[in-house]
């Protein structure tokens, strides 16, 4: 499997080229070359697989030849091992077209450890060919940052330093990412928002100085491989839904567009999906484009949703790439034009393109809070405000009665507690595994909204540790 960039001029690369490099050298995001399709045979034998093995099929086309199947099978074993679920995304029924799929039972409560636990050990493995030292730049808005520290704590070729906005995280997500001592991990408070740290990431990325000395790789979703573990749990719940025979829909809470497309490479693997929800906060650039072509990103308003308070949608650009025809010439320049703009308008093929799979909700604080109600008074489930986003979408979307529709539970409630104790008069408790997150020390630093004083800052603490 050979990829290529978005933008069309970075080097195609293998799997293992993609993983380590991150963002392509031409700013681009990195797609495959083909779609990998199964046939409804194919998808009709992975019912009821176990997830580690489903996930070892799914990804095997993504791979080829950069892991063998015994090396690919024995690092999603490692990966889904560590889930407080037998099932690993256990799914559950709301009523007779709803359904929940849980996916924060990893180590760090949120949907990002499904792929994050496996982009760790994918690092591990190919950097122990080599024998190189990769430098992680990330920025999280509350959960990626976490899951991805948890990931690669400790290890010995690698460096992980993230970026968060201060103030704007829970308390909870940013104890579980700056309690975490280990040398290797440097937490960066920057003073402004998510927006603002995710630009940095990727002006690091294109900074030739810094991406020479350091080799810098990511770890959000602009990271291919991150897509690819999130492909796996759209097959496992529709198959328990009746997939390929039956269609499903699915509602995502969404901010960098990255589970949703992962869900759009499900459907273009062969897996029938009625309609994929985007479900988007205030923040709402993402409902803007997919309702009438507008994307165009206002600045950013903190909600109780805080994961979500994006403006700036990296994966958009993929969905753009591929439903505009492909033509990577011509989307770097209309994405170059955004980035100086911070406006844009969707072409009519690309407006068409996404028409065909997707719809957009948005859901204000009192909808937020009112799908927490439902799920707690109707189903007697405690959800947290981005599922609930999601739930609201899910519920506010018309759809024939015999479409079940599944809602991506995107975090632990007990994340932030303060929004559903509001919402429910319900505080939820921290499961066991986390420990004593509240009793631990922290250590982070702060740093101004400032490009060179991130640099410098990764550059001496990374020159340090080597
Ligand atoms: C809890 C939670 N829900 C939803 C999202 C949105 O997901 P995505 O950025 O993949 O659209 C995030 C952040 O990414 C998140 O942390
Ligand atoms: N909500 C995310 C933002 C980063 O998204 P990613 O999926 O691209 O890593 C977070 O919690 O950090």
């Amino acid at each position: 499997m050979q990829y290529i960039s978005t933008r069309g001029s970075a080097p195609a690369l293998d799997f293992e080229g993609v993983t380590l490099a991150g963002l392509a050298n031409d700013g681009g995001l990195y797609i495959p070359a083909e779609w990998p399709r199964f046939s409804e045979g194919e998808i009709a034998a992975m019912a009821g697989l176990p997830y580690a093995e489903l996930a070892a099929r799914i990804m095997t086309p993504f791979i080829g030849d950069s892991l063998s199947q015994d090396k690919l099978r024995e690092l999603c074993a490692a990966a889904y091992g560590r889930f407080s679920h037998a099932a690993v995304t256990p799914l559950k029924q709301f009523d007779e077209q709803q359904w929940l799929l849980e996916l924060f039972h990893g180590p760090t409560l949120a949907f990002k450890d499904v792929a994050l636990q496996m982009l760790g050990l994918l690092f591990e493995t190919f950097l122990s060919r080599s024998n190189d030292h990769l430098t992680i730049v990330g920025a999280t808005s509350g959960d990626t940052g976490s899951a991805a520290i948890d990931a690669v704590a400790g290890r010995e070729r690698i460096d992980i330093f993230m970026l968060h906005p201060s103030g704007r995280v829970s308390d909870v997500q940013r104890r579980q990412m700056t309690t975490v001592l280990a040398p290797n991990v440097h937490n960066i408070a920057i003073d402004g928002s998510f927006d603002d740290a995710q630009a940095m990431v990727k002006r690091m990325f294109g900074d030739s100085e810094m991406n020479g000395r350091f080799r810098i790789t990511a770890v959000n979703s602009i990271n291919w491989a991150r897509l690819m573990a999130q492909v796996v749990y759209y097959f496992a719940a529709a198959l328990q839904l009746g997939a390929p025979q039956r269609k499903v829909a699915f509602s995502v809470p969404t901010g960098n567009f990255g589970d949703v497309f992962a869900g759009y490479v499900a459907a273009k693997m062969g897996l029938p999906i009625e309609r994929l929800i985007v479900a988007t906060n205030v923040n709402d650039i993402l409902h803007r484009a997919l309702s009438d072509g507008d994307y165009s990103a206002g600045s950013v308003t903190p909600t109780a949703a805080p994961s979500m308070d994006i403006q700036v949608s990296s994966n958009f650009e993929r969905l753009l790439f591929d439903c505009g025809g492909r033509d990577g010439t011509a989307l770097g320049e209309q994405m170059r034009a955004f980035e100086q703009s911070k406006a844009m308008q969707l072409t009519n093929s690309q407006r068409e393109g996404a028409s065909g799979l997707f719809t957009s909700t948005r859901a204000g604080a009192d909808d937020m809070a009112s799908a927490m109600r439902w799920a707690s008074d109707h189903c007697g489930e405690i959800i947290d405000p981005h599922t609930a986003i999601g739930l609201y979408a899910a519920r506010s979307t018309e759809l024939a009665k015999n479409i079940p529709v599944v809602t991506l539970a995107t975090a632990h409630p007990a994340k932030f507690s303060d929004a559903v104790e509001r919402a429910t008069g319900m505080r939820p408790a921290l499961p066991s595994r986390v420990g004593d997150l509240f009793a631990r020390e922290e250590r982070f630093d702060e740093l101004p909204g400032d490009y060179d004083a991130v640099a410098d800052y990764v550059a001496q603490r990374a020159t340090e540790s080597r």
